[in-house]
């Protein structure tokens, strides 16, 4: 019931369409009612009678009413149709801000192929219920009861024997719809699981064919499409074993009005005419019985596919937007971390983290993988919230800023590099208000890309991603490198950004950076001692924890973690450097 009050509050917004469509849905099923009674009038009036100057005129006001029937009845099917294509518009687009919403948790838990299904098959339920389905019952329903009144004036005892079958169709129609319901949840998770695997292997084409596992993940989705196959195959056989009662149950009502009629007319209970009347109103009680198996199928469908999307929309993001948020016209850009402590789940990722950089400084963060410093920058983006302590930005708690003031202030060029499938000026210029070419350029320049760029076939046009061409890493790294460069940010941050790029390349990018930079506060994550030696203060991160902290020659004197890394990638060049530093002193 809540599923179907969930759809009404969509639909409430079209309520005069809708009632108006309902009403013409009424006023069809009753003019319906006309051409039965009329060809009884033709039998016993016409007919048997010999009233042949009524013919014409029957015949005529027949004719009228079919044309009647057929415009109203395409109108409030237009209608349906409308107002179905609106209510899934509306809820489309909501699922969409709250796929836009939702934090980086409800993405690490939810697979793909599950939001696609959503997107998709369970959004297709809907409509169908909106546009076919509530009409379909609205019309059989309102056509039955007509139906009933009609035959209930002309013979009531008639009419009382032969819904004498309705409660078996009832009961019949209500152990369908019991068996069949879990079958409805079950084949909607198979398809949820299909479209994953489908999702996962197009994505991972490249790790499936260096692998060499093509049978394997044949044989993954042959599972998968075999499961969803056999649970269809088990609706069909609750449908197989109903369909038939409901339809014989149907046919009944044709037989008991044959021979109850015959007996009626034969006691003169019953004339010709009214007999013919109720066989040709027999249509609106048999179909409703006809239709029920499928109908209650269509509803089961929406039922399980509208809680799918309820819970889509109605997910909560942990990640709060705070109201009257601070939305300042630049956020200068010092960082602190105060006594930060962090888990994603139950084991602590970060621990006891406190450091302080001004405006303008550069911070490198090092250490193992694993360590915990793609956790910080999470921490700076709000991607995630702190589970104590605070990080403070310009010396306020980032979580009185405005989500999007903050993120607009901070660029970040990930670990993962992603490109939209569009061409690379697009890719650069990504979110900011209207495309400037020489801005385009410039970042690209800064980024070390526009030469590779300038050489392709369409140069800054030339589309990248699915349908494009194949880009190195080190090319993909300097085209999201220019993206956050483009930002003009407050904050920021390279988080392995330049690991695919040769020394010399990330040397010229780390000088451009510098230059054009000086305001900006940059944090580098990066593996390679090179990348980090030039910076204000270089963060040495194990297991969660700050072990060392300081300026590249402070660490060194320390002789501790960082000197060794620093030993284990300069190797014998280092011994010549030191040799040649203590000859000095
Ligand atoms: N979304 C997540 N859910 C649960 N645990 C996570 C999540 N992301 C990271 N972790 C765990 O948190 C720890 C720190 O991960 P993090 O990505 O911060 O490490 P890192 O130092 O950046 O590593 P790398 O250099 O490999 O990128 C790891 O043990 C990792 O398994």
């Amino acid at each position: 019931m809540d599923r179907i009050r969930w759809i009404f509050s969509y639909i409430n917004k079209y309520k005069f369409k809708f009632t108006f469509a309902m009403i013409i849905v009424l006023v069809c099923s009753a003019i319906s009612m006309i051409n039965p009674y009329l060809s009884g009038k033709l039998v016993d009036e016409v007919i048997l009678h010999g009233k042949k100057n009524l013919l014409i005129s029957i015949l005529a006001m027949m004719i009228g009413i079919t044309l009647v029937k057929s415009i109203v009845r395409y109108t409030y099917q237009m209608l349906f149709e409308r107002i179905s294509q609106d209510v899934i518009f509306e809820i489309r687009r909501e699922m969409y801000d709250k796929l836009q919403e939702l934090d980086l948790d409800y993405y690490n838990r939810t697979r793909t192929g599950d939001i696609m299904a959503r997107m998709t098959g369970d959004m297709d339920a809907v409509r169908h219920f909106v546009s076919w389905v509530m009409y379909n019952i609205l019309e059989n329903a309102t056509a039955f009861i007509c139906a009933v009144l009609t035959m209930a004036v002309i013979n009531i005892k008639l009419t009382l024997l032969m819904l004498l079958v309705t409660p078996f169709v009832g009961l019949s129609a209500y152990m369908m719809a019991k068996s069949s319901n879990p079958v409805f949840y079950k084949i909607r998770e198979k398809f949820s699981r299909l479209n994953t695997v489908v999702q996962e292997n197009i994505s991972g084409n490249r790790v499936v064919k260096a692998f060499a596992k093509e049978d394997y993940e044949k044989v993954k989705f042959e599972n998968e499409n075999q499961g969803y196959m056999e649970t269809n195959m088990e609706l069909a056989n609750v449908t197989k074993t109903y369909l038939p009662i409901l339809n014989a149950l149907a046919n009944m009502f044709t037989i008991v009005m044959v021979l109850v009629g015959g007996i009626l007319i034969i006691n003169n209970e019953l004339t010709m005419g009214e007999l013919v009347t109720f066989n040709g109103l027999i249509w609106a009680i048999n179909n409703p019985m006809n239709m029920v198996g499928f109908l209650i199928n269509d509803v089961q469908r929406f039922l399980a596919s509208s809680r799918k999307i309820k819970i889509l929309i109605s997910e909560e993001t942990k990640i709060k937007n705070p109201e009257d948020g601070i939305k300042p016209e630049r956020i200068k850009g010092s960082v602190e971390f105060k006594n930060v402590n962090f888990e994603y789940g139950y084991e602590p990722v970060l621990k006891d983290i406190n450091f302080k950089v001004e405006q303008g400084q550069t911070v490198a963060i090092f250490g193992q993988t694993g360590a915990g410093k793609s956790t910080i920058i999470n921490l700076i983006e709000r991607f995630y919230d702190v589970t104590s302590g605070e990080v403070l930005i310009d010396g306020i708690n980032i979580k009185k800023y405005d989500l999007e003031a903050l993120r607009r202030s901070i660029s970040i060029s990930m670990q993962d590099v992603f490109l939209f499938s569009n061409t690379i000026e697009e890719n650069i210029s990504y979110g900011l208000p209207k495309m400037d070419e020489d801005k385009v350029s410039w970042a690209a320049e800064m980024a070390d890309a526009s030469d590779f760029i300038q050489r392709l076939s369409d140069s800054y046009e030339t589309v990248v991603g699915e349908r494009g061409v194949g880009l190195s890493g080190g090319q993909k790294q300097r085209i999201t490198l220019a993206r956050s460069i483009i930002k003009d940010p407050s904050i920021l941050i390279l988080d392995d950004t330049t690991s695919s790029l040769d020394v010399e390349t990330e040397a010229m990018i780390q000088q451009n950076l510098n230059r054009v930079y000086k305001d900006t506060t940059c944090f580098i994550i990066a593996h390679r001692i090179s990348s980090i030696k030039d910076a204000d203060l270089i963060l040495v991160l194990d297991d969660g924890r700050i072990v060392e902290s300081g300026t590249h020659n402070e660490l060194l004197k320390k002789k501790g973690h960082y000197y060794e890394v620093y030993q284990a990638q300069y190797g014998s060049y280092l011994s010549e450097e030191e040799e040649q530093r203590e000859e000095v002193q």
